[in-house]
């Protein structure tokens, strides 16, 4: 008989691997043998593990003085598995420490005496600390400093750029579990998908709807299992990522284009292609990746859309396809730090450098220059990061513009005001800024920069 893979062994195999360089999607075959309930829990204990890494780091210092000797990878991990789940899950006390112990394998053998030891301290701090503590900043002895589970330059830059208050907002927020944004094809196809809801086995889930596409479930599900997903009638994507679509889309309706041709630049995988597509414009979607590009033409497929698609190097010369071609619009949604995402993507802050941010302005400047030849007299370029770095938004949009002045920057139209700054509206330029303190009390949404430029003569 084949022994059952042990669920916090797994875990700790894939938070080790995430320690030493992987990113979650590459160190999630760690997962792969577990039963699917046994899967998530590992995911959640995984993800536990990353957003609160700070804290639970200091937790367990006070009892490890020494560093540990030897390799022991997997051993640390696993005390970080058993910590959170003693500290932040609801798994009782005597299971999370006999199971974890039990997680341990041949190589852990040396540490199973002192990952035993640690567990159980840290569950008599939990219980002292239950009985005495009433303070939201320590919940069963885990202090929270939501600061101190990011890297110093990145916190540097949110109190830079945000100051101290907002900082401390982002780093909360990006500490948390996020809500499930759904994009609906259609505004008719969401009160038919909350009829559904409401009559399936989880109708008691909290909904929000946001926007008269986007719809938000404040706790997540397996989002294979809700109605209209094989009909293809939504698709995951973050509120804030709807927001540029919805103003460029905006503007071409005003120029009476409701079927422009678009040019999608870095698409793959396609929310923002879709978004395009479903409000009837004909989209070209380029990316470098082949296999994001597959998860574009599964989630077309699913939904019923369709897209010319190319993949390329945006700063290839030759595109054949592309050769002399222009559109009425080009969105160009550019690689980048990606510090907008971070409580979807919590392994980001371990592994992303500051000096890569300079590389990153680099290839957006050049994408951008790029970009330009694609669009048409009269036409639109939206350019679109997902980052709270503004040398990859506002730099880059003032540059731009400094070194194009055939274009002019359009105010922000059809978006929420308060998401447009009000510092924008005096300025000479408009643009989308988010962050995800932005309407936190309504969950927050990732933080994202978009500004859309009209070519009003050639260059
Ligand atoms: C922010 S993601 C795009 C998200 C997408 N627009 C959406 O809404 O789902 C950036 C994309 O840029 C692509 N990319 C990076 N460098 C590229 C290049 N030189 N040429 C084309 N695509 C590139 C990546 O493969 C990635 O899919």
């Amino acid at each position: 008989m084949t022994k059952k893979p042990n669920c916090r062994r797994a875990a700790a195999a894939m938070l080790a691997a995430i320690e030493r360089g992987k990113t979650m999607d590459e160190a999630a075959d760690r997962l792969s043998d577990l039963s699917p309930p046994d899967r998530r829990l590992a995911k959640a204990m995984v993800m536990f593990a990353l957003r609160r890494r700070g804290d639970i780091t200091a937790i367990l210092a006070k009892y490890i003085k020494r560093n540990i000797p030897g390799r022991p990878h997997l051993a640390r991990a696993l005390l970080q598995i058993g910590a959170v789940q003693i500290l932040l899950m609801d798994i009782p006390d005597h299971a999370a420490v006999a199971e974890t112990v039990t997680a341990c394998g041949r190589g852990e053998a040396p540490y199973r005496g002192l990952i035993n030891a640690v567990l159980r301290k840290l569950v008599t701090e939990k219980k002292n600390s239950d009985k005495t503590n009433k303070d939201d900043t320590q919940k069963h002895g885990l202090s929270y400093d939501p600061l101190s589970n990011f890297p110093e330059w990145m916190v540097a830059q949110w109190r830079e750029n945000y100051g101290s208050e907002k900082a401390e907002s982002i780093a909360d927020i990006h500490c948390q579990k996020p809500p499930l944004d759904l994009c609906f094809k259609s505004a008719e196809a969401m009160p038919l998908f909350i009829n559904a809801l409401s009559q399936s086995d989880i109708s008691n889930i909290n909904i929000h709807q946001l926007s008269p596409n986007v719809l938000r479930l404040m706790d997540a599900v397996d989002v294979e299992t809700l109605p209209g997903f094989e009909a293809g009638d939504w698709w995951v994507q973050d509120y804030a990522a709807t927001l540029p679509v919805i103003w460029l889309d905006k503007l071409l309706a005003e120029n009476k284009q409701i079927d422009a041709t678009i040019l999608d630049l870095c698409a793959a995988p396609g929310g923002k292609t879709m978004q395009l597509a479903s409000r009837g414009h004909h989209l070209t979607a380029l990316d470098i990746s082949a296999s994001r590009l597959d998860r574009l033409k599964a989630n077309l497929t699913r939904t019923l859309l369709t897209a010319e698609i190319i993949q390329a190097d945006v700063m290839e010369n030759t595109i054949p396809y592309l050769k002399e071609k222009t559109f009425d619009a080009v969105l160009l949604d550019a690689p980048c730090s990606a510090t907008g995402t971070i409580r979807r993507h919590p392994d980001l802050p371990l592994h992303r450098r500051e000096k890569e941010v300079l590389k990153l302005t680099e290839i957006q400047k050049n994408m951008l220059n790029r970009a330009d030849k694609w669009v048409r007299v009269g036409g639109f370029l939206a350019y679109v990061t997902c980052s709270l770095d503004p040398r990859e938004g506002e730099e880059q949009l003032k540059e731009f513009l400094e070194q194009h002045p055939n274009y002019e920057a359009c105010a922000p139209t059809g978006l929420p005001d308060e998401l447009c700054g009000h510092q924008n509206k005096g300025s000479a330029f408009g643009y989308l800024r988010t962050t995800p303190a932005d309407w936190r009390d309504e969950g927050g949404m990732d933080g994202f920069f978009a500004s859309v430029l009209k070519k009003i003569k050639a260059s």
